[in-house]
């Protein structure tokens, strides 16, 4: 942590918040959305977190009964079983707001001032569509911030049956963070904030983590 302090230039009503939580888990066995991590279940967890930096929050699911207990509204894929594009797709279609901050319900250290640092690059920018982390050369879509536009290019990848996300955003006019540039942006370890949860070890040594 360098202990930046984090302006925020943006105001929430411009932003739609919207968790991804569709997916089916098959590696975990059980849905990922609904572990518990501390205090609260992981899909709490990004609630809150995306609640803070926008004025409405979306959860992206073809299960919303899983959800009801949270009283956040849920918006259906249109394609559904398609993968977290389909689900970015639709909770897109649904927004009436210029920028989106999306994540994904795996990522256990999910923070507001890393979504806040992404949102303040997002409008220095007048002419990207989005707002990429890139660290150790990998790009993260599923913790990013994207414009309602690119539900146009997001559609005819769909159609095409082309459903690798990374292949998606290379394609877009984003802004890539790099790992120096996220670290000096939102003061926070950003391996540690786009850690994500896929098998029943993922899940122990997120948990080892967030006691110590
Ligand atoms: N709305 C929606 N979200 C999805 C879909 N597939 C995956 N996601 C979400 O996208 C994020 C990344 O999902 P993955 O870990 O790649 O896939 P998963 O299906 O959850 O897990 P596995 O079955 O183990 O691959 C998670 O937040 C998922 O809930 C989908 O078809 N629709």
């Amino acid at each position: 942590m360098s202990g930046q302090t984090v302006v925020v230039n943006l105001p929430s009503d411009s932003v739609t918040g919207i968790v991804l939580a569709g997916g089916a888990s098959r590696r975990m066995g059980r849905n990922k959305a609904l572990l518990p991590m501390g205090e609260a279940s992981m899909i709490e967890r990004a609630v809150q977190a995306i609640g803070k930096v926008s004025s409405r929050v979306i959860i992206s699911t073809n299960d919303p009964k899983s959800y009801h207990f949270l009283g956040v509204e849920c918006v259906l894929d249109i394609l559904a079983g398609k993968g977290p594009m389909a689900g970015l797709h639709a909770a897109l279609g649904a927004s009436n707001t210029p920028w989106n901050v999306v994540a994904a319900c795996d990522m256990p250290f999910i923070h507001e001032q890393f979504l806040q640092g992404l949102l303040n690059l997002a409008i220095t920018q007048d002419t990207v569509e989005a707002v990429i982390p890139v660290v150790q050369g990998r790009m993260h879509p599923l913790l990013a911030v994207y414009r309602r536009e690119v539900m146009t290019s997001l559609e005819r990848k769909l159609q095409a049956e082309q459903y690798r996300m990374v292949e998606w955003v290379e394609e877009l006019k984003a802004a890539y963070v790099n790992e120096e540039q996220l670290e000096h942006m939102t003061g926070l370890d950003p391996r540690k904030v786009l850690f994500n949860m896929n098998t029943p070890d993922d899940y122990e040594a997120a948990r080892g983590f967030s006691s110590s």
